[in-house]
C-alpha cells in the first residue's frame, strides 16, 4: 500500500559564510598602500514559506537533503565576496515544523509565512574591514561562519473548518465531491482516499473548507489500516462529520456501531473532545438504506447528534446539511477568531547576543565557555595565523571572559575550551596570551615591557571599544 506521507524528515543545511581576504593595495612605486582585503558574502538561509499552491509534503519525501548556497570569499581591491542564495521551500498552509525530539519549533499557518530553518553564515571580515586607528595593516582577515545544519520534521495538519470522518469506502470522497468543486478520487474499495482532499463550500453568506480524510477502521490506533496518523489533520478543524454507511454489504457492520468505533478511535487520539459533531447517514437513495436511516434516526437523537439524511449519488439532502454546517462554522468562528493569515517570519531561536557562561566541566577537566559570541568568535579565526589568534584574545578579553575565567577559579595552565562539548576549541590558559597582538601597540611598542600609563591605557580600551562596535556593525551590516 502506498505510504501516507504527510510527515517528512528534512535535513537543511544553510550557506557557509565566505572567508573574509587579507591583501594589501599594490601599486607601483607605494610598497605600503594599505590593507584591502574584501569581505566574505555571507551564506544563504534555508527558508520555508507557506505556499498554498503547494498541497503535499511529497517533493522532500522523496529529496530530504536541501542545502543553500555558500559566499563567496572576498578578494583583494576591497572586492566583497557575492552572497550566498537563499533557498526557498515551499511548504503546505499548515505545516508544524518539529525538532527530532518531537518539540514544536514553528506552526506554519497563512500562505507567506516565513521559518528561518537554517540561518546562513555569517561572511567573515576582510582586511580592510577589520584596520582601525590602532591596527593600520592587520595581517589577517576573519573566516566566514559555517552555515546551521539541522535536521527537522515536516508535519502536515490540514486546515479546514470541517473534517469527514467515517470509515472507509461510507463516501466521504463522494460527499466531498457533490459540496465542493473538488474532485478527488472515489471507487469502491476501501483506502481510496491517501491524502486529505480540501473543498470550499459556500452556503449563503459563508464560505467555508471541508476536509475529507483517509478512512478510519477499528483498531487504527495500534496502527491498523492507515493508523491514526492523518488524524492530525482532523485537529485544526472546527466541525467534525461522522459519515455514516446505511447500505454497507457487511454483516457485522451497522451505522451505529460504526458511529462508536470511530468515536473510540478518536477518543484513542485525544483532543478532539471538545469539537462539535454531527452525524451524517449516506446512500439513502438505496431503498435498504433509507430504512435504516429511518430505523436508527431516532436513537442518533436521542443521543443528542443533528442528523442529516444525504445521498451523495443522487444528490439529495446537501442542501440542508451545507447550511446546517455554515450554521456551526459561523458559531466556531464567532466563538474563538480563526487563526489570522499573517505574513510573519519565524525565526528559529532568538539570537542571545549579550552574554556568556564560564562553568567548571568536571568531567572533561577544562573551565568551559559558552557564548553566541564567544563561540562564533573561535569559528571567524584562522588559527594559523597568530595575529588573527591575538585579535580573538583581544576581542575574547574585551567582553570579559578572562576575568570571569579568574572569577571561576581558572589558574594558568589549566584547560579552557571554547564551545559545547562534541565542538569545542580547547587551550590551555595563559592570561598573557589573552593579550597578543593588540599588546603591541604601536610599532616597536612593547606594554607588556613597561606598565602601561593608566589614561593611555583607558584610552586604548575606550577606542578598542569602539573598533569592536563598528566591526560587529559591518558584520552584520549588507557591506
Ligand atoms: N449508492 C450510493 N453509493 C455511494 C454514495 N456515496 C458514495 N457511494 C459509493 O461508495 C463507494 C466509496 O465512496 P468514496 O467516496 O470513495 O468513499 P470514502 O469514504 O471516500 O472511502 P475511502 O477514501 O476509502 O475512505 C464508491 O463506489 C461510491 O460510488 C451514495 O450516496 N449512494
Ligand atoms: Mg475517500
Amino acid at each position: 500500500m502506498t505510504t501516507f506521507v504527510d510527515r517528512v524528515e528534512l535535513h537543511v543545511a544553510a550557506g557557509n559564510g565566505g572567508h573574509g581576504c587579507a591583501s594589501v593595495h599594490r601599486e607601483k612605486f607605494k610598497p605600503l598602500g594599505g590593507p584591502d582585503g574584501g569581505n566574505g558574502g555571507r551564506g544563504g538561509d534555508v527558508t520555508l514559506v507557506v505556499d498554498q499552491s503547494v498541497t503535499t509534503l511529497l517533493d522532500y519525501h522523496h529529496s530530504p537533503h536541501r542545502k543553500a548556497t555558500n559566499g563567496q570569499p572576498g578578494a583583494g581591491d576591497h572586492r566583497s565576496g557575492k552572497d550566498g542564495q537563499d533557498l526557498i521551500l515551499p511548504v503546505p498552509d499548515g505545516t508544524v515544523v518539529l525538532d527530532k525530539q518531537g518539540n514544536v519549533l514553528a506552526d506554519l499557518v497563512g500562505e507567506g509565512t516565513t521559518y528561518i530553518a537554517g540561518q546562513g553564515g555569517r561572511g567573515g571580515l576582510g582586511n580592510a574591514a577589520l584596520a582601525s586607528a590602532r591596527r593600520k595593516a592587520p595581517g589577517f582577515a576573519l573566516l566566514g561562519v559555517p552555515g546551521e545544519s539541522t535536521d527537522i520534521v515536516l508535519e502536515l495538519k490540514t486546515v479546514a473548518d470541517v473534517a469527514l470522518v467515517g470509515y472507509p469506502s461510507a463516501g466521504k470522497s463522494s460527499l466531498i465531491s457533490v459540496l465542493s468543486a473538488a474532485k478527488p478520487k472515489i471507487a469502491d474499495y476501501p483506502f481510496t482516499t491517501l491524502v486529505p482532499n480540501l473543498g470550499v463550500v459556500t452556503a449563503g453568506a459563508t464560505v467555508y473548507t471541508i476536509a475529507d480524510v483517509p478512512g478510519l477502521i477499528p483498531g487504527a490506533s495500534q496502527g491498523k489500516g492507515l493508523g491514526l496518523e492523518f488524524l492530525r489533520h482532523v485537529e485544526r478543524c472546527s466541525v467534525l462529520v461522522h459519515v455514516l454507511d446505511t447500505a454497507t454489504l457487511e454483516s457485522d457492520r451497522d451505522p451505529v456501531s460504526d458511529l462508536d468505533v470511530i468515536e473510540e478511535e478518536l477518543k484513542q487520539y485525544g483532543g478532539l473532545d471538545d469539537r462539535p459533531r454531527i452525524v451524517v447517514l449516506n446512500k439513502i437513495d438505496i431503498p435498504d438504506g433509507q430504512d435504516l436511516a429511518d430505523m436508527i434516526r431516532p436513537d442518533l437523537e436521542a443521543r443528542g447528534y443533528q442528523v442529516f439524511e444525504v445521498s451523495a449519488v443522487a444528490r439529495t439532502g446537501l442542501k440542508e446539511l451545507s447550511f446546517a454546517l455554515a450554521g456551526i462554522v459561523a458559531e466556531a468562528r464567532a466563538a474563538k477568531p480563526k487563526e489570522e493569515a499573517t505574513r510573519i517570519v519565524i525565526r528559529p531561536k532568538a539570537v542571545d547576543d549579550a552574554g556568556f557562561t564560564v562553568t567548571f566541566d568536571e568531567a572533561n577537566e577544562v573551565y568551559r565557555v559558552r557564548g553566541e559570541k564567544p563561540e562564533r568568535w573561535i569559528r571567524q579565526t584562522d588559527f594559523n595565523n597568530d595575529e588573527a589568534v591575538g585579535y580573538l584574545a583581544d576581542r575574547l578579553n574585551r567582553l570579559g571572559v578572562e576575568d570571569a575565567l579568574v572569577k571561576a577559579g581558572a589558574r594558568s595552565g589549566d584547560g579552557v575550551a571554547i564551545g559545547p562539548e562534541e565542538n569545542a576549541v580547547v587551550f590551555d590558559w595563559e592570561p598573557t596570551m589573552m593579550a597578543g597582538a593588540e599588546m603591541l601597540g604601536r610599532r616597536g611598542e612593547d606594554h607588556r615591557l613597561e606598565a602601561p600609563r593608566p589614561a593611555a591605557q583607558r584610552r586604548r580600551d575606550r577606542d578598542a571599544e569602539r573598533d569592536e562596535a563598528e566591526q560587529e556593525f559591518k558584520e552584520f551590516g549588507p557591506f
